[in-house]
């Protein structure tokens, strides 16, 4: 026995997951294949021929089975029954998903194909049923069929018209039919007859299209039949010798169908194929002869292909059903069919749900289009967060360089030079390298910000289009649109906290190094004090200063006074919604060389001031290396006038000492502190030896010309040296000026020197009182604590240290 065709389990196989979705299910399915043969035609019968398909069972046939041999006698006696001139049968089993024998109906064939094909219909997928088979196999009976004996067409439009109206209160269905063929590679319409062949698109939607095709909407399967009759009249036939009225064509039927909770039609395709036989099997020749040839090039590609693309692939349950004739008389072209069926059994396809839930769909859409808006949003955020946060870092670093700079200026011309020479250059560089960063990131934002608002438009689009199509998703929409205004919102609060603490930062650090500074500056005005080198008006401007100090505790901190505020100034001047920072503003900075002109107005308004031709005045001072400083030491600037003229200058000096040694501890405003110095002059003067505005150079190292000019009245002395050894062995100290730090009286023990004996009552002052202090009434104690006091470096020099 020959090996037969392979047996095949035709068991349904698992469906694959559901999708993320939950709209379109992909499953993996064969394509189902149902043999149905025909019965033994008048002329098969009258040819006596042999019947060469053996229906075992609803699944199984046998082709070309072993024939029972006849016990053939010669004389009265059995003869082998070898006979070598006859052929060996095949004897081939061959298994289906169902086989049909000669008796079944067209109703048994449509409950075992597109019964069960209605049912995944109506689930949303695309399905076809395509009739193969030779010429006279019974592929038209089975389709199309007649009024009197409808084929499997007409029984699945009139099972689903049934199906429709169980609930059709649920779903509005829209349907429509069409019925084409296509003959020697031209598609015409069979509904609406033309010479004009029609043309195949494909449409991204709706998948491939018969240009110009009827769409005829159909409300019963009544009206059907009569469309499919009137159908088939208009289809190409020619007699072939199996075939009286052979169809020389493949014909297309089509029903699509659309509710409206659907995204998309769902394709029902009845392909009754032209005949599979071998050309030389009709007995044509000519025009017929091209025809079959035709026929079975359009089996394997070209416009039944093509126009099946969609309903014979991947995403299509598909069933064939394989029309055979059981007669020897078509022995080859059974077999092939055969062959050809089992083939097509084992092919197994991926077939995707169509009907998707369109507001699941549009849901599933505008999530996926809004998560690539959200990461192309927060990496524009991330930019524009990390170029504002560079800007202001820039810009304290400028400030709080010039608070540097300025300081070297009144230091010392060597803290000058080094500033020059170092600092400066130094400073240039990291401006220089901050421009380039700010360039690099501005044009990384502005690419990230187009890409973000072509994402936002395309969104904007999907979601107008999901809003016509379905109104329901209204509240989905709006929902999108607010949280892309609510993740601005708190991305420009994130920027703005961030801003803000960096400055915060910025103003405790600067808030802690003044807070140290009143103090400094007591024990330095207690110092030149001792030394009776204090002008009036530095005296008068220091009284003020700490009595501004002690105001401080009233300050009541008003818009009017945090809009004045340079820090606040700062602080708002960074608008964290705008894409850029106002790099012109940090450029013009940048560019801007550290530019000194101070005078008793506050030092923190130094970027805002103009250099009035007034403050140019003062002392130029020639550097050592040739270069011209302008120290504007002159006397209107000075405030003392105004100061001395005012109320408190009549104030007794020790009054004055007295408020200064209480107010020492408070808190002062740094503008007070800055106001204690006089000082106008320009840093770049190092940097260009030759100014225009300078008048008269003169040496740097002429003491004696700022001495002529009244250098001990004033407080702008660039340098000066204080040497508390040597000036307290030449200045002669003013006695009763100064006043040595006070000290809480210390509650003394009882004791060596006590006025209280050792059992805490008071000793009897006898001798001692109201005698000069010396060594040795006071004893070693009192010396050793005077000689410390004397020592300090704070106080008066005495005349224990004159000696
Ligand atoms: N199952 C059947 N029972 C009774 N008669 C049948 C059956 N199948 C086919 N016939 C008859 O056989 C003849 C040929 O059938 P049909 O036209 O359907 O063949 P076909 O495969 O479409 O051929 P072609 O490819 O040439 O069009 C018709 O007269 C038809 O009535």
């Amino acid at each position: 026995m020959k090996k037969a065709v392979p047996l095949k389990d035709v068991k349904s196989r698992p469906g694959a997951l559901p999708s993320k979705c939950g709209s379109t299910l992909n499953m993996a399915a064969n394509i189902k294949v149902v043999v149905r043969v025909r019965p033994l035609n008048e002329k098969e019968r009258g040819a006596n021929s042999r019947v060469v398909v053996d229906v075992v069972d609803d699944t199984m046939l046998v082709f070309d089975p072993k024939e029972e041999l006849r016990p053939f006698f010669y004389q009265g006696v059995q003869q082998p029954t070898k006979n070598v001139l006859r052929r060996a049968n095949k004897e081939l089993k061959f298994v289906f998903d169902n086989v049909c024998g000669q008796t079944a109906s067209n109703k048994d064939i449509f409950e075992l194909t597109t019964k069960d094909v209605l049912a995944s219909l109506m689930e949303g997928y695309n399905c076809s049923v395509f009739v193969y088979g030779a010429t006279g196999a019974g592929k038209t009976f089975t389709m199309i069929g007649s009024k009197e004996n409808p084929g499997i067409t007409y029984l699945t439009m009139e099972h689903l018209f049934y199906t429709i109206n169980s609930f059709e209160k649920e779903r509005d269905f829209d349907i429509g039919v069409s019925y084409i063929e296509v003959y020697n590679e031209n598609v015409y319409d069979l509904l609406k007859p033309s010479k004009t062949p029609l043309q195949l698109r494909e449409d991204a939607k709706y998948g491939v299209m018969v240009a110009g095709l009827t769409l005829e909407s159909i409300n019963t399967a009544r009206e059907l039949l009569n469309m499919l009759e009137n159908g088939n009249k208009n289809r190409t036939q020619h007699p072939t010798d199996a075939n009286a009225e052979s169809s020389r064509s493949h014909a297309v039927f089509q029903m699509r169908y659309k509710t409206s909770s659907q995204a998309r039609v769902v394709k029902l395709s009845m392909i009754d194929l032209a005949g599979s036989e071998r050309a030389s099997a009709t007995g044509c020749v000519g025009e017929r002869f091209k025809e079959g040839a035709n026929i079975n090039r359009s089996l394997l590609d070209s416009k039944l292909t093509r126009l099946l693309k969609d309903s014979l692939g991947g995403n299509c349950k598909t069933v064939m059903i394989a029309n055979i004739s059981p007669s020897s008389i078509s022995y080859e072209d059974t077999y092939n069919t055969l062959k050809y069926a089992a083939r097509a059994n084992k092919i197994q396809l991926s077939v995707k749900k169509n009907i998707v839930d369109a507001k699941a769909d549009w849901r599933c859409r505008i999530t996926e289009e809004e998560k690539l808006h959200i990461t192309l949003e927060s990496h524009l955020f991330g930019l524009r967060t990390r170029s504002k946060v560079l800007a202001l870092r820039q810009r304290l670093q400028i400030r709080a360089f010039t608070h540097v700079a300025e300081l070297a200026h009144r230091s010392s011309n060597e803290t000058m030079e080094l500033m020059v020479t170092e600092d400066i250059p130094r400073q240039e560089r990291a401006a220089e390298s901050y421009e380039k960063k700010a360039r690099h990131l501005e044009s990384k934002i502005l690419l990230a910000h187009s890409n973000c608002e072509e994402s936002w438009m395309q969104l904007q689009i999907t979601l107008k289009q999901a809003l016509s199509d379905c109104p329901d998703l209204q509240d989905f929409i709006d929902k999108v649109v607010l949280q892309r205004e609510l993740r601005h919102t708190q991305a420009s609060d994130n920027l703005r906290n961030k801003l803000l603490w960096i400055q915060n930062k910025e103003i405790n650090m600067f808030t802690e190094y003044m807070s140290e500074m009143p103090n400094m500056l007591r024990k330095l005005y207690l110092t030149l004090k001792g030394y009776d080198k204090v002008p009036p008006a530095l005296a008068t401007e220091y009284v003020d200063l700490m009595k501004k100090a002690k105001s401080m505790k009233s300050i009541s901190w008003d818009m009017e006074n945090e809009c004045n505020d340079p820090h606040f100034k700062l602080i708002s001047s960074i608008n964290s919604n705008e894409m850029f920072v106002s790099n012109g503003d940090a450029a013009s900075k940048l560019n801007t060389t550290v530019d000194i002109v101070t005078d008793s107005d506050d030092l923190t308004d130094i970027e805002n001031r103009e250099v009035s031709p007034k403050k140019r005045k003062g002392t130029p001072i020639k550097l050592p290396n040739n270069e011209t400083i302008v120290i504007d030491d002159s006397f209107e600037n000075l405030d003392a006038t105004r100061t001395l003229n005012s109320t408190k200058k009549v104030k007794r000096e020790a009054d004055v000492v007295d408020d200064v040694e209480n107010a020492g501890s408070g808190m002062i405003n740094p503008k007070d502190l800055n106001s204690t110095f006089v000082l106008a002059g320009k840093m770049e003067a190092m940097r260009r030896p030759k100014l225009e505005n300078v008048k008269v150079e003169l040496n740097f190292k002429s003491e004696p010309q700022a001495v002529k000019r009244g250098l001990t009245d004033r407080t702008n002395t660039i340098q000066r040296t204080i040497n508390f050894n040597d000036k307290a062995k030449v200045v002669k100290p003013v006695v009763g000026k100064a006043l040595p730090q006070r000290r809480p009286p210390v509650p003394r023990a009882p004791g060596f020197g006590s006025s209280l004996s050792r059992d805490g009552t008071p000793l009897a002052r006898t001798v001692q009182a109201g005698r000069a202090m010396t060594e040795k009434v006071v004893g070693y104690k009192a010396v050793r604590t005077r000689e410390r006091v004397a020592t300090h470096p704070y106080s008066r020099p005495n005349a224990f240290n004159k000696r």
